[in-house]
């Protein structure tokens, strides 16, 4: 498997070896050893899985506070993702930068976001279907969300994004209205 860094520390790109054959391809998608010897170790706690059905539909962008922080290991089922990791560690070098990097189901590419990052995607293609896992269980009091066209986080979202957002995530707070936020943790 390959692991590339991201300008954003401890965010990676993952990408599992591919065994190809004339039925198709085998993929790991998850290895515990394979991801700990790339400083990757967690225990998933949860499986999540999404389909949006229009192109340019945007989820988030989700984080939850700590004790129920997440990590979040996302890949694309079907279709295609801007995915998008901001960081909302206050007292971090990198603080309210973000990575946006294109998931596809063909490229098997999938996107290592610890905990102190807001996360979030805008599906380019119908029907598309994200999965990902969490170490963490999903706490409705400890979720928050950033205003995902928040201007001040200069993401070049795709043109079309926007055709569907959820009554939620329309209204949340911009990063410099957000009080609840993650403080940098050290080293
Ligand atoms: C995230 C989540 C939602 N739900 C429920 C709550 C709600 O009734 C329904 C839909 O939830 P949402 O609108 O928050 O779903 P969605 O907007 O897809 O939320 C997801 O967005 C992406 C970007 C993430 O990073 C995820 O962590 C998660 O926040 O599902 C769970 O039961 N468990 C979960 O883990």
């Amino acid at each position: 498997m390959q692991v590339t860094s991201t300008p954003l520390s401890d965010v990676r790109l993952v990408v599992p070896k591919r065994f190809g054959d004339a039925r198709g391809y085998f993929v790991e998608t998850w290895n515990e050893q394979a991801f700990a010897l790339n400083g990757l170790e967690r225990r998933w706690v949860q499986d999540n899985q999404s389909l949006s059905a229009t192109p340019g539909t945007v989820r988030g962008l989700h984080y939850q506070l700590d004790p129920f922080a997440q990590t979040k290991l996302i890949r694309v089922l079907t279709g295609r993702i801007l995915d998008v990791a901001v960081d909302v560690r206050r007292g971090s070098p990198t603080f309210g930068q973000h990575i946006a990097v294109e998931l596809t189901a063909g490229g098997l590419e999938q996107l290592f976001i610890p905990a102190g990052f807001a996360h979030g995607f805008c599906t380019l293609e119908p029907d598309t279907t994200v999965a990902y896992k969490v170490d963490a269980p999903y706490s409705k009091e400890c979720e928050r969300a950033i205003l995902w066209n928040d201007p001040a986080l200069g993401i070049d979202w795709p043109a079309l994004a926007g055709a569907s957002v959820s009554d939620k995530d329309a209204v949340a707070p911009r990063l410099a209205d957000a009080t609840d936020l993650f403080d940098m943790r050290p080293a």
